[in-house]
């Protein structure tokens, strides 16, 4: 499923329309009757429908579904919220057509009316403003959503909540908040950033007809969900001995931070790598050896507890991860810039790691293989040098401008954990729940894509994959057997076994 912004939906319905030949009247009555398909599962057959329709084709729409509700015999009545003259094109053809099957319009100025005109309906239908929002919402369609967003009635959105923006950028609008959501062909990137996606409510897409090629023209965004999980995740052959799987390398630790370097230790294993070296200081090995029996050691040298500069062998993994649990000290910094430039395999940095590149980024933008960075939002706006609400606004493209100048892979994880390849591909993982939200989730999603970085896939493959690996397994324990309170890091751990058990 293709995401898209406001300017790459008109590029596909114009695409769609002028090099295709599909009318924007056929798209109309795609959407509308889709959507009624969808919405006749959510209503009685004496529901009383209230369609609010605005001026553009997001009104057209609405004319659509009260014409379809109206033919299956339900009791619909439109109000339109602007002036008749504002209703031109496809709308006006849809309006007339609606009204000419004996469908009943009022037309209002004031929003203080939309109050009694929808006091006998069971379910409000938004169809005011869709991606042709420009600025904030005027009166009256900014009085109706006030009204809509405290009224006990059932609202359903079309295409957008009214008001809200499709696209990253703005956290200042009046908005309809939907208990749900119809989109129109492809969800817009507002359906996934913190500040804008409640207002969604539940949301479910339908098709109308784009064609994958004028979506693939013009996105480069994508949901990453089940489907494209058992497409890309490699099959296991009978035959294959543990050379074959991988063999990682991670590197991190300290005295006080011992635990998270045997999370993703454990996590790397469980995920399917074929052999893991923990490379850490002396005493965190004598630590965690007794929880890591399956992995192997390797002692680098410390200072005060914390990893120093130390140069050993490195060209003999398929993928390292470096920075869990190390620690900010100078002498480690040494240690993380001798990896990046000695290794000749995939890297990922994380925690820790990411302050030391942070000084000096060439040591990233340098390299030939592929590098991973795996920021949380803080660590993200440490690295941009901006403030995480900054960042939270436009994420796609901080994240999109991030992996191209450095040319690196962009893990920025939150509860949708957007993932982006140097050439600005991007991907939202749709699996995760709050029970992720403690210490030691990042630490084992770093495992499992140390080890999906060393199975035959593509590195963006792995990176996408991982993280639904990840948040997959805490969904499934949260549903089965945890809550959102007690999961733990090490449940999630166990749980990668369901994980497979259940795609396999
Ligand atoms: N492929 C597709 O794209 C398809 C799209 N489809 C549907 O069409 C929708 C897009 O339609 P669209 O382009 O006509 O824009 P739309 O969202 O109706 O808004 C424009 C109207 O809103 C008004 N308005 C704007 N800002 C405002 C404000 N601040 N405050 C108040 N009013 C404001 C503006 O009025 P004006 O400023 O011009 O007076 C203008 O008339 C899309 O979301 C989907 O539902 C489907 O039919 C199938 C194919
Ligand atoms: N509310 C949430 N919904 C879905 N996933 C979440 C949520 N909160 C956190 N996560 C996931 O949990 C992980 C937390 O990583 P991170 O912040 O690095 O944790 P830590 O540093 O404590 O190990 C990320 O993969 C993130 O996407
Ligand atoms: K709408």
């Amino acid at each position: 499923m293709y995401i898209v912004t406001a300017k790459e939906m008109y590029g596909i319905d114009h695409y769609t329309m002028q090099e295709l030949g599909v009318e924007g009247k056929l798209l109309m009555e795609n959407a509308g009757r889709a959507i009624c398909l969808k919405l006749e599962n959510l209503i009685e057959k004496t529901s009383r429908i209230c369609v609010i329709a605005g001026s553009g084709n997001n009104g057209g729409d609405g004319f659509v579904i009260a014409r379809t509700l109206l033919n299956n015999n339900y009791h619909v009545h439109v109000v339109q919220a602007v002036p008749d003259e504002k209703i031109t094109g496809d709308a006006l053809y849809h309006k007339n057509l609606y009204k000419n099957c004996g469908g009943t319009v009022t037309v209002i100025k004031e929003a203080e009316i939309i109050r009694e005109l929808v006091s006998d309906a069971d379910i409000i239908v938004d169809a005011m403003v869709g991606i042709g929002i420009r600025g904030k919402l005027r009166e009256p369609l900014a009085g109706i959503v006030r009204f809509l967003n405290q009224t006990e009635k059932f609202v359903v959105s079309i295409d957008i909540p009214s008001g809200l923006p499709a696209d990253e950028g703005l956290t200042d609008f009046t908005a309809v908040e939907a208990d749900c959501t119809f989109i129109v062909g492809a969800p817009k990137t507002s359906a996934f950033l913190e500040h804008s996606a409640s207002f969604y409510g539940e949301w479910e897409m339908v098709s109308i007809g784009f064609p994958p090629l004028a979506l693939r023209k013009y996105s480069k965004r994508m949901l990453w969900n089940e489907g494209n999980f058992q497409e890309s995740m490699p099959k296991r052959k009978l035959n294959s001995h543990k050379g074959d799987h991988g063999r990682g390398l991670v590197i991190g630790g300290s005295t006080e931070m011992p635990g998270s370097i045997a999370m993703s230790v454990k996590a790397a294993l469980k995920a399917g790598s074929g052999l893991i070296t923990a490379a850490t200081t002396e005493k965190v090995i004598q630590m965690i050896a007794p929880v890591s029996m399956e992995s192997t050691f390797l002692a680098l040298s410390e200072k005060n507890g914390y990893l120093a500069n130390h140069t050993f062998p490195v060209d003999s993994y398929d993928a390292i991860a470096i920075g869990i649990g190390m620690g900010r000290y100078e002498e480690t910094r040494d240690l993380v810039r001798y990896v990046l430039e000695q290794a000749k395999c995939p890297v990922i940095i994380d925690a820790d790691g990411l302050y030391h590149i942070k000084s000096d980024l060439s040591m990233i933008k340098k390299r030939s293989d592929p590098t991973i960075v795996t920021p949380h939002p803080g660590e993200m706006a440490m690295l941009l040098d901006i403030s995480v609400p900054e960042l939270l606004k436009e994420p796609f493209r901080y994240a999109a401008e991030f992996a191209g100048k450095y040319n690196v892979y962009v893990v920025l994880k939150g509860k949708y954990t957007i993932i982006t390849a140097p050439d600005g591909r991007q991907a939202v993982n749709t699996t995760g729940n709050p029970g992720l939200a403690k210490g030691g989730s990042g630490d084992v999603l770093t495992g499992i894509s140390l080890a999906m970085a060393m199975q035959d896939q593509s590195i963006f493959e792995a990176l996408c994959n991982a993280c639904f690996i990840h948040g997959k397994s805490a969904d499934l324990l949260v549903a089965n057997e945890h809550s959102f309170y007690d999961l733990l890091a090490s449940d999630v751990i166990k749980g990668i076994t369901d994980v497979y058990r259940t795609f396999s």
